[in-house]
């Protein structure tokens, strides 16, 4: 089965990264790229990493450029996907990276991203209880951001295993990329080369809803969610410092017991063996998502730290994943666990 693949906002660093991963997937050929403003140019303008594809000239991002494709991929800003995606037929799989279709709640959508919800999309991240069925066949990912990536997988099985219980409290720091290719005074390389910064504090990261989402499902009950976001000197990256507090008769025991069993079948994610914790570096450029779990007596809290890279696991390799069961091809096809070392 060879699938034809449009990326739409190819100009950016979710669009390359997905161009990365899919240059290697051996059932992909790649079709139209599009973009925006840099509409005309060639794509090695833009992304010179992407050496195959140097010569193909980026299209502006309509339903005529993309149409006649299997699959097409959104990479565009919050708020563009619906619009685009409304005139994509329904026979075409439509894997949308941005936020438009990952919150189920409507009033959550429009109080963290100020406009009206344009609807709710099988969520991609396999991974989470449930998710492997909703997204086998359907012609609709929505593709989770790159924080409530790290975070759901770091905290579900608590949840889930009633290990835990009531708010959680996560502090993760990501690498710049995470906030694209526009440029952004908080984000000259001045501002940002050795030192960290936290952002969105208080509750407001439109991240949080979605964590929310991820974890309550998990629990069966609502659970609250503690999130502060902070800025790290590093291109790509998330390490996710999660906890939330025991239920009485938790030890370490039990809770590596759970973790072990969440992920014994999971071809992403690593439970590290003890004593060892992640690292971002241990997964830049690769899919995987290496997790460490603790219990702190003393406190009363299960501690859970995640690493993934942003643009891989945390939105282009997640999108890749999806689609494979979308399309029933090997969930793995195109992927890697390797990272990039030193
Ligand atoms: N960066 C990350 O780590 C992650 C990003 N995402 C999501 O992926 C999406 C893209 O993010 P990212 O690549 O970082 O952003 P970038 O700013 O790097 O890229 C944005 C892309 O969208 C295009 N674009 C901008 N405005 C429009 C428009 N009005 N209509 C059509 N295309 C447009 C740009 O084209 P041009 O260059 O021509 O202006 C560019 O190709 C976002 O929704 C983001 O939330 C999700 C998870 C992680
Ligand atoms: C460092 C940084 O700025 N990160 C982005 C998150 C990027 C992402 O994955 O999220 P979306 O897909 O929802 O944009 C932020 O905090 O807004």
């Amino acid at each position: 089965m060879t699938v034809r693949a449009a990326v739409a906002g190819a100009s950016g660093y979710a669009g390359g990264e997905l161009l990365r991963t899919l240059l290697t997937h051996p059932e992909v050929e790649i079709g139209t790229l599009t973009a925006n403003s840099n509409a005309g140019q060639p794509l090695g303008a833009l992304q010179p990493h992407l050496t195959p594809l140097a010569e193909r000239v980026l299209e502006p991002t309509t339903a005529e450029t993309l149409a006649g494709h299997d699959v097409v991929f959104l990479a565009l800003p919050h708020g563009q996907s619906a619009a685009v995606a409304e005139q994509l037929g329904p026979d075409v799989l439509v894997v949308d990276m941005g936020a438009d279709f990952r919150l189920a709640d409507a009033a959550d959508w429009e109080r963290f991203y100020g406009s009206e919800h344009a609807g709710t999309w099988p969520y991609g991240l396999p991974e989470l209880p449930g998710a492997r069925a909703a997204l086998a066949g359907t012609k609709r990912i929505a593709v989770p951001g790159c924080y409530p990536t790290a975070v759901s997988l770091a905290l579900f099985p608590a949840y889930a295993a009633g290990l835990v219980e009531d708010e959680a409290v996560i502090v993760a720091a990501s690498g710049t990329s995470g906030a694209g290719k526009a440029a952004k005074p908080h984000l000259l390389g001045s501002e940002v080369m050795g030192s960290m910064s936290p952002y969105g504090v208080g509750g407001v990261h439109r991240h949080t809803p979605e964590m929310i989402q991820n974890l309550s499902a998990a629990a069966g009950t609502r659970v609250s969610v503690s999130f502060t976001p902070t800025l790290a000197p590093m291109p790509r990256g998330i390490l996710a410092t999660c906890s939330a507090k025991a239920r009485p008769g938790v030890t370490a025991e039990s809770v590596r017991a759970t973790y072990e069993k969440a992920f014994a079948d999971e071809p992403f994610v690593r439970l590290l063996p003890e004593g060892q914790w992640p690292a971002t570096a241990s997964v830049y450029g690769s899919n995987a998502v290496h997790v460490q779990v603790a219990h702190d007596p003393g406190s009363g809290r299960v501690i859970v730290i995640s690493a993934i890279d942003n643009l891989t696991k945390g939105t282009a390799g997640g999108a890749v994943q999806s689609m494979n069961i979308a399309l029933g091809l090997p969930e793995e096809l195109g992927l890697s666990t390797i990272g990039v070392a030193p």
